[in-house]
């Protein structure tokens, strides 16, 4: 069975944006995580609403005039956030700076192969009242522990990942997950993290297996080979 990606969604294939039509964008999509706050928490009188409504459907069908089949990819990496292939992934739920749903996560790589990321979320990821929804932190966890597993040289997809959550996590508070490499073996990557609180309390600590896909090798390989031959 071939699990290949179509091209059209290849990330190869997509439209790759330049410093500039990045910033452009990404200050929209910071524009847009605002609007989203300012929606979860408004109370202004149900008559706005009904107008600011029909406002942002407006906005929307300007937007939606022109669109891409796929998220874009960056030209270069984008400032903050290390350089593997999803940094380029402007359209990721945890990353993406141009996704308003992504808090977005920053990314710091220590000299010693660990991430670190240090992010604050508020009130549209809460879950219990007063904190961090389990399944934001299950995210994040996916996400920056990929990333720690690419940048070690096995870049997969997510085979396992767990969380053991300790205590609840605040909003509203500068929040600091580590993460770290424990083993690799062939195709398979382990990583653990945890977040901190300010106080150096762990909330939720983290271990995943990333793997490989054996059609992405397969297709490497293959490219590999026609660039030999051409
Ligand atoms: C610009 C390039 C972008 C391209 C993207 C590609 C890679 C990523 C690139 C960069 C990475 C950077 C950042 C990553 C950051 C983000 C993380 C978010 C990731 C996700 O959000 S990702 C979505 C959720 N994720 C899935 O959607 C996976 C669905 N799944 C599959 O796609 C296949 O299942 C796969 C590929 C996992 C394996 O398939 P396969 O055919 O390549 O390999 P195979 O089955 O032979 O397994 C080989 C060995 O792994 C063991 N193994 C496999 N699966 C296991 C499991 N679940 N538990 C325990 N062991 C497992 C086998 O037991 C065997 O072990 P052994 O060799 O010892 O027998």
């Amino acid at each position: 069975m071939t699990t290949a990606l179509p091209p059209t969604i290849r990330p190869q294939d997509r439209s790759f944006l330049g410093e500039e039509q990045v910033a452009v964008r990404a200050r929209l999509a910071e524009e847009v995580r605002a609007l989203i706050d300012a929606v979860v928490l408004t109370d202004v009188p149900d008559a706005e609403i009904a107008e600011i409504t029909g406002q942002v459907r407006a906005l929307t069908d300007r937007l939606g005039a022109a669109r891409l089949g796929a998220a874009p990819m960056a030209d270069t990496p984008i400032d903050g956030l290390i350089a593997s292939g999803m940094s380029r992934q402007l359209g990721n739920p945890v990353t993406g700076v141009l996704n308003p749903v992504a808090p977005p996560i920053p990314f710091e790589a220590l000299p010693d192969g660990s991430v670190r990321s240090v992010f604050t979320l508020d009130e549209p990821y809460e879950g219990p009242p007063g904190l961090v929804h389990g399944g934001i932190s299950a995210a994040i966890f996916d996400q920056v522990l990929g990333m720690t597993a690419g940048m070690s040289g096995v870049p997969g997809f997510t085979a396992t990942l767990e969380l053991r959550y300790r205590r609840p996590t605040p909003l509203r508070v500068p929040l600091t997950l580590k993460a770290r490499i424990t083993r690799r073996e062939g195709r398979k990557c382990w990583a653990d993290g945890e977040i901190t609180t300010p106080d150096g309390r762990v909330t939720v600590e983290a271990t995943a297996m990333f793997v490989t896909p054996r059609h992405l090798l397969a297709e490497e390989a293959d490219e590999a080979q026609e660039q030999r031959t051409s």
